[in-house]
């Protein structure tokens, strides 16, 4: 239950709504009871008819009072049992909106590395699985709870005043009824775990398998994914029977100990009446009315010690995301302005996760307005520093600073938003192209739009297209291919007129001509950014104020073309190699 008092500053939050709430509960079962007294006295009203005791008249008027009473007091625990649902199970999807927004909010909080360390499902699963079970503690279980102790405080003081040992007798099965449900539920709820990690299975099967449909047609492997997937299928439909198996259990459960319960009313009560311990026949009615109306609450007592129990399960976990403190951490609150000018000094870096020592002591410093270009083999250490220029990860040793200032004791945000990055991948949402370009300059007008799309060479593509800039991308929408990818996505850095920009290998899926024109473009726009290039081509680096060459994280040479390819290594090799190319 400790996981769970995490909850209380929800329910604090909704405290006035949940004590409502709770009078309201008080309210509908007094009714509830109130009307299983008032057919008691209906059957008391016609037996004393029967017996001679009372006239016509009296029964007439007796029997109306009664169905008024019976009538109104039906109305109102209606009335009230409606308002119970609307004040607590409302409650619960205020929390399970609230508790979805902070998940939400934390995920976004925490670095790169967490997101590196954890699956995506596994994230996913917690905000949308483990909040809903959360919230079944939080609406229906405390709602039915409360609703067991205010009916079992009402009435079996009230069975007990009429009839103490008949009330002993029809109590008996009920706790047993209490703890069958609890293990049924128990072992319904594990069934169900895995059921839902089969469809989570399935869904992945079948998500991955219609991303990859290329590839499974031009490789002809239908058949074998089919079987895979039919195979996969069969699986879950097991898992699905085992599950309807104890389910079925549930409610013949429940008939069986009310019947139960039932039949020692009739016998035992009937025993008593007989025998002149029991004078209203009344009063076995109303056990019977009774017992069927005490054996819900008791089934939801064992029901809801297992929605509970899952509900703890699923908190600990959602608390553990919860209490991850982000690895990077601003340590400056004001705002910091930012020049662009970048030194490295003695950097290294390990990733935690792999333990890869991805940079070995760099050192460079690029100034305000130049550009830097890297090259290196792959995995040589050049997307390493981008990520440490923006702080996606903080160094392990050495030093980076950004003008002038160790980049710890520069405001996070204004160090991220005077950055331009296109990444290697460049991603782009599911939404138009002048939506994606706007993405991180929303106020950017439609003018401006074009202006950075001609600079990235990719507005003469736009306009191709039907819609032109409202062209929806993503699944349900156009395809574009690399280069503009890479395109829009240098579009949407630029537009944020960023005082560093970064490009990781962000030209390589354009040719030469565009690479060139782009170039100048921004060689002309961002004269005053930093610019960081990363790539594999000389035509990317050839014009840079610095170049530096990467190898297994180390700088192996630097310089500026001229030099580097009037000196042996990697570049003058590249350089060759690169020109062969173009003549052959
Ligand atoms: N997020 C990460 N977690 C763990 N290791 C990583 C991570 N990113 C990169 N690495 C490792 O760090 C090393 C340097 O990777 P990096 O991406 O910086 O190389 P790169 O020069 O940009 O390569 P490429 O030209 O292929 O993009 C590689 O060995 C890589 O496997």
């Amino acid at each position: 239950m400790k996981a769970l008092k995490s909850l209380n500053k929800y329910f604090l939050r909704y405290k006035w709504r949940l004590i409502l709430g709770f009078f309201i509960v008080i309210a509908a079962r007094v009714f509830a009871v109130a009307n299983v007294n008032f057919i008691g006295k209906i059957v008391d009203v016609v037996r004393s008819y029967l017996k001679g005791d009372i006239t016509q008249d009296l029964l007439k008027s007796g029997l109306l009072k009664y169905l008024l009473f019976l009538l109104g007091a039906t109305a109102l625990s209606g009335l009230f049992t409606f308002l119970m649902r609307q004040m607590i199970i409302v409650v619960s999807r205020f929390i399970e909106a609230d508790l979805k927004d902070d998940v939400y909010a934390q995920y976004q909080r925490l670095s790169l590395g967490f997101y590196k360390k954890n699956r995506t499902g596994d994230l996913m699963n917690r905000i949308s699985e483990d909040v809903s079970k959360v919230r079944m503690y939080v609406g229906p279980a405390i709602m039915y709870l409360l609703n067991a102790i205010v009916l079992f405080a009402t009435v079996i003081p009230y069975m007990y005043v009429t009839a103490p040992s008949l009330t002993l007798y029809t109590l008996i099965p009920l706790p047993v009824l209490s703890l069958a449900i609890y293990k049924l539920s128990r072992e319904i709820h594990k069934r169900s775990t895995i059921v839902q990690e089969y469809l989570s299975k399935l869904t992945t099967f079948t998500q991955e398998s219609f991303s990859g449909i290329a590839v499974i047609k031009s490789y002809t492997m239908e058949g074998q994914v089919y079987g895979n997937f039919a195979q996969l299928s069969e699986d879950s439909k097991g898992k699905n029977l085992d599950l309807v198996k104890v389910q079925a259990f549930f409610f013949p459960l429940m008939v069986g100990l009310i019947g139960a319960s039932n039949l020692l009313v009739v016998f035992i009560g009937g025993k008593q009446y007989l025998d002149g311990t029991i004078t209203e026949l009344g009063t076995l009615v109303e056990f019977i009315m009774f017992v069927n109306m005490l054996t819900w609450p008791v089934a939801t007592v064992g029901w809801v010690t297992s929605i509970i129990k899952a509900a703890e399960a699923s908190q600990i976990r959602i608390n553990e995301f919860l209490d991850v403190q982000p690895e990077i951490q601003n340590h400056i609150e004001v705002a910091t302005p930012i020049q662009g000018d970048i030194t490295f000094k003695d950097v290294t870096f390990t990733y935690d996760d792999t333990n890869i020592t991805a940079l070995k002591n760099v050192s460079f410093e690029v100034k305000n307005g130049q550009t830097l270009a890297i090259i290196g083999r792959t995995g040589s250490g050049k997307s390493t520093i981008l990520e440490l220029i923006g702080r996606l990860y903080d160094v392990t040793s050495g030093k980076i600073m950004v003008d002038g200032t160790t980049i710890t004791q520069v405001n996070l945000n204004s160090l991220r938003s005077s950055i331009g990055y296109v990444p290697q991948d460049a991603f782009l949402f599911s939404d138009s192209i002048k939506e994606n370009i706007k993405f991180g300059a929303t106020e950017a007008t439609d003018e401006e739009v074009t202006a950075f799309a001609k600079a990235a060479s990719v507005h003469h593509n736009i306009i191709d297209f039907k819609n032109g800039y409202d062209t929806v991308l993503g699944e349900r929408g156009i395809t574009l291919s690399g280069g503009q990818k890479q395109r829009v996505s240098i579009a949407r850095a630029l537009i944020g007129n960023p005082k560093i920009m970064l490009l990781d290998d962000s030209l390589s899926a354009v040719d030469t001509e565009t690479e060139e024109e782009i170039l100048t473009n921004l060689a002309k726009i961002a004269a005053h950014t930093t610019t960081i290039i990363v790539s594999h081509r000389i035509s990317s680096a050839k014009n840079a104020d610095h170049i530096i060459i990467l190898d297994e994280g180390r700088i192996t040479q630097q310089g500026t073309h001229n030099q580097l390819v009037a000196q042996d290594g990697y570049y003058k090799e590249l350089y060759k190699k690169q020109m062969d190319e173009k003549e052959s």
